[in-house]
């Protein structure tokens, strides 16, 4: 049994066509795999994959916040300039705050990997008691955005790393990172001690 707190986490792939069955979603595979091997809390999944189209963005956004009791809730998709993105428009009809740093420090981190980094509108948001992010569609810019290049010369911290100490302030649960993949900060007096595991020494 894990002593860490359960977390819920929303996963919403926003794409026309592997909603449609012509391609295989790859979006909410590879949300997964990254929080499974960065997240050490037990985490129960909620996932969603709609079509390009406003209502339904922000309608799953919403129940997986006020019905599904997600404490955070990551997109995936639809966050170009192209007329059918409007995964930004539809997490900001949600959203109570903005949190803008998020989508500024993740188009500073993906300008390391794609010159046209700058093109995407993603926005993070807070509604309720969750955090809401967008991240681009690419299966492999996942990763990429929540990662970083921790082995970048300076490193460069992915945007999972102030995760933690966010969902701290909203009154969520507290998450605890795998550091060999993401290294969360908070400051000194928000640290926890961790939890003592089953055969650990008393
Ligand atoms: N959910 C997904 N699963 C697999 N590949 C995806 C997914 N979403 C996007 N991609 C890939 O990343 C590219 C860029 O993503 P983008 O969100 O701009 O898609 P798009 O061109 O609007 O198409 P669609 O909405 O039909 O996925 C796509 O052209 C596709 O190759
Ligand atoms: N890390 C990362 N960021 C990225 C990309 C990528 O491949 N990797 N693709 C860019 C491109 S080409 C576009 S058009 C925008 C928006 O993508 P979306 O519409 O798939 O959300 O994200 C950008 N950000």
């Amino acid at each position: 049994m894990s002593s860490f707190e359960p977390v819920k986490i929303g996963l919403v792939s926003v794409s026309d066509r592997a909603s449609a069955g012509v391609y295989e979603d790859k979006g909410i595979p590879a949300l997964r795999e990254w929080l499974g091997r960065a997240l050490r809390n037990p985490v129960t999944y909620e996932t969603r994959l709609v079509p390009d189209e406003q209502p339904q963005v922000s309608e799953a956004l919403s129940t997986l916040v006020d019905d599904a009791g997600c404490d955070l809730v990551l997109t995936t998709g639809g966050t170009g300039p192209a007329p059918r993105d409007i995964t930004p428009e539809a997490t900001l009809a949600v959203a109570d705050r903005e949190m803008p740093g998020f989508g500024e420090q993740m188009r500073q981190i993906s300008l390391r990997f794609v010159p046209t980094a700058i093109l995407s509108r993603q926005v993070a948001v807070i509604r309720g008691r969750a955090l809401i992010i967008n991240l681009p569609g690419q299966p492999k810019s996942i990763a990429e955005t929540l990662q970083g290049l921790p082995q970048a010369e300076p490193p460069v911290p992915g945007i999972f790393a102030a995760v933690p100490y966010c969902i701290d302030l909203i009154g969520g649960p507290y998450l605890e990172t795998d550091p060999a993949v993401c290294q969360a900060f908070r400051p000194k007096s928000a640290v926890r001690p961790a939890p003592a595991q089953p055969g650990s020494p008393q």
